[in-house]
């Protein structure tokens, strides 16, 4: 019989089953934060466990860390005691950690594949969503809640239902100026925040094909704003390039086996999902979010929507809620829409090639004087290399802050936050009320809109300045 992608996995992971039971899965890589863990490190130690395999479990400090000056000491009591909690922990059991100083540290999410750990065909979990991002290499990756990282560390299993299957065909050609975010925005906006809910999303098509590996990992990360547990894509020679001769990436002989391994990691021919949609990326505009969830956009050249334009009576009032928190009148063309602060950063958009993306744009250019704009790589490998490149000259010439690597300002969980009715362009995955700092409000855009918008003081079509 045809399998797909997911089934194939899938099968290669299941240590037991049992009918009417959840299946037992094997876990290949197991990616730790200082937020979701210190509960689970807490449960091993008062049942006197060990980590089960220590070598399949890396550990980073992403979410609350200063982006700020790091000689300086940790100002928030609970980020502090976090960050020791991680290391304590680490240290205790045996784990690898990328800590504040380390030159590798990041966000964990762009470091797992820059390092090699993230590899097509694995069973990746953390105890954080968007856990989705690694499935841009044909891994399935999910998400998991704080007991089920204890269960992982204890037994380096995991119970699981089979979750469902969604296909996402992604077909023709992006025009210049649309960004892999664009695109992942633009699927959301049309067929909701909860089209793929519990399911396992394969993304295919040409437009899939197309995309670099930093692009596909802007996609999957935003598989969870479909509802979906993963996102996946089929890995091909573009996902073998970026994987060959990283650090943790299999080499000489085990490289060979390993790539006669995963040329067989596709959706045969023929094989059914639970259900399919379709989005023809060559008409895509630039997108910007105007509401308070994800699938609440439009294209830059479009106008924020009433109420009265959506029939459902729920929506209606989701809407009108939205509007009113964002501060927006309905038939508002986007690119009035003026902006107090520009965030290029987070598990989606803080790659090289969002960084070089947005210098293209900045280049010659001064951030406007009523914006504040700030870039924050998502790894410490990033910075360096954007260093090398001079992008962070092209950035601090044009007036934007150049960060330490972290989560930072994608959710208000450290110093970086928006005040109060304070709007910005940022190239995050959520736009939630208070997502960025309580009052708050998020525009969700690609980098290089959001660069675009920095040096406009406000939304422009960015097809226009490439
Ligand atoms: C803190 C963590 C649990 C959370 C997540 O799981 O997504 C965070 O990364 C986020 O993006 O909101
Ligand atoms: S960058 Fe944002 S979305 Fe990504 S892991 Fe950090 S907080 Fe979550």
């Amino acid at each position: 019989m045809p399998k797909t992608l997911f089934d194939k996995i899938w099968e290669r992971h299941v240590v037991d089953a049992e009918p009417g039971k959840p299946a037992l899965l094997y876990i290949d890589l197991h990616l730790v934060h200082e937020v979701t863990s210190p509960q689970a490190f807490e449960g091993l130690r008062l049942a006197g466990r060990r980590v089960r395999r220590p070598d399949l479990t890396f550990a980073v400090v992403d979410h609350n860390v200063p982006t700020t000056d790091r000689s300086l000491p940790i100002a928030d009591p609970i980020a502090a005691e976090q960050i020791r909690t991680l290391e304590k922990n680490c240290q205790e059991f045996g784990i690898r950690l990328w800590n504040l100083h380390d030159a590798e540290q990041g966000i964990v999410h762009v470091i797992g594949p820059e390092l090699g750990l993230t590899l097509p065909g694995k069973t990746i979990v953390c105890g954080d969503s968007h856990t989705s991002t690694h499935g841009a290499f044909g891994a399935l990756a999910f998400g998991i809640g704080t007991s089920e990282v204890e269960h992982v560390l204890a037994t380096g299993c995991l119970p699981q239902n089979k979750p469902r299957t969604t296909e996402v065909r992604l077909v023709g050609r992006r025009q210049r100026g649309v960004s892999a975010k664009d695109v992942i925005l633009a699927l959301i906006a049309k067929y909701g925040t909860d089209f793929a809910t519990g399911t396992v999303i394969e993304y295919r098509g040409e437009a899939i094909r197309d995309m670099s590996m930093e692009e596909r990992m802007t996609i999957c990360n935003m598989s969870i704003e479909a509802g979906a547990r993963a996102g996946l894509i089929a890995p091909d020679e573009t996902t073998f390039n970026y994987i060959r001769g990283r650090r943790f990436a299999p080499r000489g002989e085990a490289w060979d086996a390993a790539l006669r391994d995963w040329r067989e990691l596709y959706t045969d021919p023929g094989a059914s999902f639970d259900q399919s949609v379709e989005l023809d990326v060559s008409s895509l505009a630039p997108q910007v979010t105007w509401g308070t969830n994800p699938g609440m956009g439009t294209d830059v050249t479009g106008v924020v929507p009433s109420p009265e334009d959506f029939e459902d009576e729920s929506r209606r009032r989701a809407v009108e809620r939205a509007l009113e928190y964002m501060d927006l009148k309905p038939g508002t063309p986007i690119t009035s829409i003026q902006i107090d602060r520009v965030f290029i950063g987070s598990c989606t958009n803080s790659r090289i090639e969002d960084l070089r993306a947005a210098a293209r744009i900045v280049k010659g250019h001064k951030v406007a004087p009523h914006v504040k704009a700030m870039v924050v790589p998502g790894s410490g490998l990033v910075k360096r290399q954007a260093e090398k490149e001079g992008l962070d000259v092209i950035f601090k010439e044009a007036g934007f802050e150049w960060r330490e690597a972290g989560c930072s300002m994608c959710l208000g969980m450290n110093p970086d936050i928006l005040q109060p009715g304070e709007r910005c362009a940022s190239t995050s995955n959520r736009n939630f009320e208070g997502r960025q700092g309580r009052g708050g409000r998020t525009h969700l855009v690609g980098p290089e809109m959001a660069a675009a918008a920095a040096v406009a003081g406000h939304f422009v079509d960015v097809r226009n300045w490439l």
